[in-house]
C-alpha cells in the first residue's frame, strides 16, 4: 500500500521532560492507522508535530503527497483533540470558510455540506448558529468541516470522545468509508472497543516511545492471542495442568486460562480433560483493550504468555 506519511525518529522535550522519543511509523493510502496510548503518552504531541503546530528537536514528518515538502494543507483533514468553532456563525458559514481555507471550489462545498448534514441527522440546521448547537452536533460539524475538502490524509484526536452511540456509529461508518475509498487515516482514540472494530493495524506510545506497532492480528499473536472462559468449580492446581494453559485467573466459579501463543484452538478444545466441570465455556480471542491494560499498566502478563513459547 502507498505510504502517505511517514513519521521518523521524532524526539521533543519541553523543557526537562522528554515527551517524545524516537518515535517512527506510516500511514498508508486507504488504511486506518490507530495512534493510542494511556493519557501523557505523547499521542497529541505527536500530531502536533504532524501538523506543525510544534516543531520537533530532532526527526522528520515527510508528506509523500507533497514530495515530502510542506505541510500540504489543502490535503490534510484535522480533527484536533480541542474542539472549537467560531460560536456565532452559522453552521452553513462555517464549514464553506473552512473549505475555503482548503481552496476547495465553494459550490462543490455547499453540495456535499447539506449531504454531510443530512447524512449526520443535522438537516435544517445549517442556518443556526454554532453556540445553538449542543456539544455532539458541534463535534459532528467540526467533523464535517475536516473531511469536506477531500483530504488525502485524515487525521482525528479523539474523534469519539462525547459522542452517543448512535453518533458513534455515524462517525465509524464514516471513517471507514473514508478509507475505503483511499483516505489514508490517523486516529487516536481512547475507545479501544472501536479502535479493535476498525483499525487496520496500530502504534501505542507509552511514556513518549513505542511499545506497539503493526497489524492488530499481528499483535494479538505477539500477545498471548486465546482465552477460555470456563464457568463451572474447578480447583486451580487441575487447570494449571491442562496443556498450553499459561496462566489462569480465577473468580469464584469462573476461570479464565490464558493460552500459549500458537495453540491450535479446536485441538486444545478437543483434548480438554472429561473430568472438567462445565457449565458454560467460550474461546475468545483477547481483546485490544486487555492489551492496552497489561501494557499500560505494565503488568506484561499477556506478552510474557507469548514469549514463553517463542
Ligand atoms: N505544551 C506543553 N508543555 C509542556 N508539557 C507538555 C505540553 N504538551 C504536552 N506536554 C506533556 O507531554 C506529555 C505528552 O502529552 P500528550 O498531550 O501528547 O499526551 P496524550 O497521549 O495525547 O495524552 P491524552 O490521552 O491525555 O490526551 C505529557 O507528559 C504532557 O504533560
Amino acid at each position: 500500500m502507498e505510504v502517505m506519511l511517514t513519521v521518523q525518529e521524532l524526539e521533543k522535550s519541553f523543557k526537562d521532560k522528554k515527551a517524545l522519543r524516537n518515535i517512527s511509523f506510516d500511514v498508508r493510502k486507504g488504511e486506518i492507522m490507530a495512534i493510542l496510548g494511556p493519557n501523557g503518552a505523547g499521542k497529541s504531541t505527536t500530531i502536533r508535530n504532524i501538523m506543525g503546530i510544534m516543531y520537533p528537536d530532532s526527526g522528520s514528518i515527510i508528506f509523500h503527497n507533497n514530495n515530502g515538502k510542506e505541510i500540504p494543507r489543502h490535503k490534510i483533514g484535522y480533527l484536533p483533540e480541542e474542539r472549537g468553532l467560531y460560536k456565532n456563525v452559522k453552521v452553513m458559514d462555517i464549514l464553506l470558510y473552512l473549505a475555503d481555507l482548503k481552496d476547495y471550489p465553494i459550490n462543490k462545498a455547499k453540495e456535499r455540506a447539506l449531504k454531510y448534514l443530512k447524512k449526520f441527522d443535522l438537516e435544517g440546521k445549517e442556518n443556526v448558529a454554532v453556540e445553538e448547537l449542543s456539544k455532539g452536533m458541534g463535534q459532528k460539524v467540526q467533523f464535517i468541516g475536516s473531511i469536506l475538502h477531500e483530504p488525502e490524509l485524515l487525521i482525528l484526536d479523539e474523534p469519539f470522545s462525547g459522542l452517543d452511540p448512535v453518533s458513534q456509529d455515524l462517525f465509524k461508518e464514516e471513517i471507514r468509508s473514508l478509507a475505503n475509498k483511499g483516505t489514508a487515516i490517523l486516529l487516536s482514540s481512547h475507545q479501544m472497543n472501536l479502535v479493535e472494530e476498525m483499525c487496520d493495524r496500530l502504534f501505542m506510545i507509552q511514556n513518549g516511545q513505542k511499545v506497539i506497532y503493526g497489524t492488530l492480528d499481528d499483535v494479538k499473536k505477539e500477545y498471548a492471542n486465546f482465552k477460555c472462559t470456563i464457568n463451572g468449580k474447578n480447583e486451580r492446581s487441575t487447570l494449571e495442568k491442562i496443556s498450553h494453559v499459561h496462566r489462569v485467573e480465577q473468580n469464584n466459579d469462573v476461570s479464565v486460562l490464558y493460552l500459549d501463543k500458537d495453540v491450535q484452538p479446536t485441538t486444545w478444545i478437543k483434548n480438554l480433560p472429561d473430568s472438567l466441570v462445565v457449565k458454560e465455556l467460550k474461546l475468545n480471542r483477547i481483546t485490544l483493550h486487555e492489551i492496552f491494560i497489561d501494557v499500560a499498566t505494565d503488568k506484561n502478563l499477556l506478552r510474557e504468555a507469548g514469549e514463553a513459547n517463542a
